[in-house]
């Protein structure tokens, strides 16, 4: 498969995709990063490297290796603190580069500490979870969460270089696989209607961690998402459409502490929410919207949890993408079709959230849902 190139005003870089990739990872980083290189840095979590640790190593002659422990609830400020100072005491300089290697926590907080220790380093992204491979890896978006919202602090700084190796999924969990494949659902969604029926023709292939069928989902998305990086880095516009499900999934992830959902499973119902909304307003057709929510639920279960629609809207307030007061929304017009709109009021949102809350209980109800 031919690679995917990110070219944006402040950076430029290739994604490779492919299988047995970790064998020539040394080689590869050093083709991206040139004989500048001083040291080389590796973050992760530390059941990830017990896995692949080895594999990753074997060809590095020097390499020192930081640890961030797992989940979303490390992707804080005081885990920066503690991994710069380590950077420090362990030497790294203006031409060390650090390596992201696992999902999109590690890649977020690593890209983070790439753009700030000594006012920004290189950072290669190894992306180790389909959520990361279909997206987070790409793009440059970089940081941490607070109390109050999700990645409300950081800062935009690509990768020198993303190396995706299909292999490393064999290892992931199947609950996290589901939720890397929200993410691609999405893309589907907003742009490809042909990754869109993919996912519904190749459900049990993908699930099942086919290799070959998870290589043309991740490929499909990363075309979505460099397309759109291309032509919006900085998200003024067009870029704002990766968000879809973002505006409603990310209050779930705060109002829930980011301890109850994975990211995935949160877009997924925040995906849900959109979707109601634009029924409401007549932008997308039931039929639509039934393929979408049913492709939504092929790729579940969502495990259900405890948020008030009131509390949901509430937090939306803080989402990133309004500006002067106006909130903006992505709604979905079709298959492979949105809409930026600025005029939903806070009624509309409250009635497409209370609709999905509803759902989530009927399946509760139904025993069709797992709780959390
Ligand atoms: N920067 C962006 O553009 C962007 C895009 C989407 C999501 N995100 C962020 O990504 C984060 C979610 O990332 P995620 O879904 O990858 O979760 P994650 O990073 O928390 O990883 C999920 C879990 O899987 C483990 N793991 C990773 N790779 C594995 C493997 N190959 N085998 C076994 N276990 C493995 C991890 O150690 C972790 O426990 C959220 O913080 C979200 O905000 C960022
Ligand atoms: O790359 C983007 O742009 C996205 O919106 C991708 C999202 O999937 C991702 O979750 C991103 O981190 C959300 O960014 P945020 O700016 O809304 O925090
Ligand atoms: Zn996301």
């Amino acid at each position: 498969m031919p690679s995917i190139s990110l070219k944006t005003p402040s950076a430029s870089y290739d994604v490779t995709l492919g299988t047995s990739l970790l064998k020539t990872l040394r080689q590869r980083i050093t083709r991206a990063t040139g004989s500048r290189t001083s040291r080389i840095f590796f973050v992760t979590s530390p059941a990830l490297w017990k896995l692949w640790g080895e594999a990753v190593t074997e060809s590095f002659e020097s390499a020192t290796v930081l640890f961030l422990p797992a989940g979303e609830s490390h992707k804080r400020f005081a885990s920066v603190e503690k991994l710069l100072e380590q950077l420090a005491r362990n030497g790294a300089d203006r031409d060390s580069i650090l390596v992201a290697f696992g999902g999109g926590v590690v890649g977020d907080l690593t890209g983070f500490l790439a753009a700030i220790y000594m006012r920004g380093i290189r950072v290669v992204q190894v992306p180790t979870t389909l959520l990361a491979q279909v997206d987070s890896s790409v793009g440059g978006k970089t940081g941490v969460n607070l109390a109050a919202g999700k990645n409300l602090v950081g800062s935009f700084h690509h990768p020198v270089a993303v190396i995706a190796d299909i292999d490393v999924l064999q290892t992931l969990p199947k609950n996290e696989l589901r939720a890397g494949l929200q993410e691609a659902i999405k893309s589907g969604v907003i742009r490809d209607p042909k990754l869109f029926s993919f996912l519904e023709k190749n459900a049990d292939k993908v699930l099942a961690g086919d290799t070959k069928a998870l290589q043309t989902v991740v490929d499909r998305s990363l075309r979505v998402k460099a397309d759109v990086v291309n032509q919006d880095e900085l998200e003024n516009g067009l870029r704002m459409i990766l968000n879809f499900g973002h505006t409603i999934g990310h209050a779930i992830e705060a109002a829930t502490k980011y301890t109850v959902l994975l990211h995935g499973e949160a877009i997924g119902w925040g995906m849900i929410a959109a979707i109601r909304l634009a029924e409401q307003r007549g932008a997308m057709s039931e039929k639509d919207a039934k393929r979408v929510v049913d492709l939504i639920h092929r790729y579940g279960p969502l495990p259900a949890f405890k948020a008030k629609a009131e509390r949901l809207v509430e937090l939306s307030a803080g989402d990133k993408k309004n500006r002067g007061g106006a909130k903006r929304f992505i709604l979905p017009t079709g298959i492979g079709t949105v809409e930026i709109v600025t005029d939903v009021t806070e009624d509309e949102l409250l009635a497409a959230t209370s609709a999905m809350l509803q759902e989530m209980s009927a399946m509760t109800k139904t025993k069709k849902q797992v709780k959390r």
